[in-house]
């Protein structure tokens, strides 16, 4: 009777993703951290950083030569060399008729506009033959030529890259606020063993328990990628009890609880009660393709409200519920448009993520859907390029389409 209720009333996708998402967001901005620059990578920004500065903070040489005045070295050549007076304090004014020696990187005094290579000069004693002439500014780096005082550098939600922490660091900030969630990861199931539990394979067939808990591991990796801390918890046998108990422990734990296992309508299918019992159940099914069975809640602690994501135990299901319903909440993927290898079919009312593998033939790239049965096959991922989306109005695409493919 359940499982009848349950396959009939499956969400819609936008309309889950809606409800997840606000959620999140409330979240999100409840669990921001400052952290020194040199943690930020990868981490998520909660904040918009307009630039106090310019960037560079001054004219500063690019190359190693003279600074000039552009002006005096106007039709300088091999032939008719220029002759300036060289000083000897690189950080005093520049005169007509005058020169200083700057090594790249170091500001030019005030009246230098331009810089002449040293190639192309020769130092004498107290002065300098310029044998070529240079525009204003060429061989300067302009005040503000890479950021300009107010430019936006980083706006809230963007993932921190190397090159963000080295501009954050050129203007001397040394900490940043980001989004820090701690998202814990529960796997159920009778038939799990964890890596930690067995000593060989030939132990598991003894046993005759073949399924090793994999997304546990696979979980721990993708909420670091995302950004975020995971806590990962043994995993735990097709029992109510224990279910809860594992769950309450986690809760206490993080923000954020990952389950895996027990999502469908199996006998031994519990995680979904246990969330009815010590929290609420907001969504169970969405009509997407893997992933049907997600189920998503919450659970108050005191103050402490704990969102519960109820995954399958299906690794690949799990994943695309993971990307569809999390990740993408916090960092959208690259995406880029490209004509279809071959026809996907697609049952309208349902979204569906096909995962994609991109394929080069005579200097065109084309989409290669994977074709997949079954969200146990992980290869789908690890061999996948992408995925594109089959929105729920869509009866599929034709070969030769140009589809929009999300890249991993
Ligand atoms: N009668 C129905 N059966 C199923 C339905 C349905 O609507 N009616 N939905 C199917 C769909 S869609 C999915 S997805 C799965 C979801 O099942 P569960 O979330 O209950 O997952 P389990 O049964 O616990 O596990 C499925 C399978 O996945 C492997 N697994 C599980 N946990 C792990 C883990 N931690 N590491 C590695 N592998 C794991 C394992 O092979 C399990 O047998 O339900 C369909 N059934
Ligand atoms: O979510 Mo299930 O993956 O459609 O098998």
């Amino acid at each position: 009777m359940v499982m009848v209720m349950f396959l009939k009333n499956l969400m819609p996708y936008k309309k889950a993703k809606e409800i997840v998402f606000k959620r999140l967001e409330k979240l999100a901005t409840e669990k921001v951290k400052l952290i020194p620059i040199y943690e930020a990578y990868n981490k998520i920004s909660s904040e918009d950083i307009l630039s106090p500065e310019d960037l560079p903070m001054f004219n500063r040489a690019a190359m190693d030569g003279y600074g000039v005045i552009a002006e005096d070295t106007f039709g300088a050549s091999e032939t008719n060399p220029i002759i300036l007076d060289l000083l000897g304090d690189p950080h005093k004014p520049v005169r007509e008729g005058q020169c200083v020696k700057l090594s790249t990187g170091m500001a030019t005094p005030e009246g230098v506009n331009a810089v002449v290579m040293k190639e192309y000069c020769r130092e004498g004693e107290g002065f300098v033959e310029i044998r070529e002439g240079v525009r204003p500014y060429e061989n300067i780096c302009k005040v503000g030529e890479d950021i300009k005082k107010g430019d936006l550098i980083l706006k809230r939600g963007d993932v921190i890259t190397p090159y963000h922490i080295g501009i954050l660091s050129s203007l001397g900030i040394r900490y940043i606020r980001t989004y820090d969630l701690s998202v814990g990861v529960v796997s159920t199931g009778d038939e799990l063993v964890d890596l930690e539990d067995f000593s060989s394979i030939e132990e598991l067939k003894r046993k005759k328990k073949y399924i090793i808990n994999s997304n546990t591991p696979m979980f721990y990796a993708l909420i670091k990628e995302l950004g975020f801390s995971p806590k990962i918890y043994k995993s735990v046998g097709d029992n109510k009890e224990e279910i809860k108990e594992a769950l309450l422990k986690s809760i206490e734990e993080n923000d954020i609880v990952i389950t895996t296992g027990g999502t469908s309508v199996g006998d031994r299918d519990y995680t979904v009660e246990v969330v009815k019992d010590i929290g609420k159940l907001i969504i169970h099914g969405v009509q997407i393709r893997p992933g049907k069975p997600f189920g998503f809640g919450r659970c108050s602690l005191g103050e402490k409200e704990v969102l519960l994501y109820i995954l399958s135990g299906y690794p690949v299901a799990a994943v695309v519920q993971f990307e569809l319903f999390l990740r993408n909440y916090f960092r959208s993927r690259r995406s880029i448009y490209l004509p279809l290898a071959r026809s996907v079919p697609s049952t309208p009312g349902r979204t569906d993520v096909v995962r994609v593998k991109l394929v080069s033939e005579n200097k065109r790239t084309y989409v290669e859907p994977l074709r997949i049965k079954g969200s146990g096959i992980l290869s789908s991922l690890k061999d996948g390029d992408g995925y594109i989306i089959i929105d729920e109005n869509v009866e599929g695409y034709e070969k030769g389409e140009y589809v929009k493919v999300y890249l991993f």
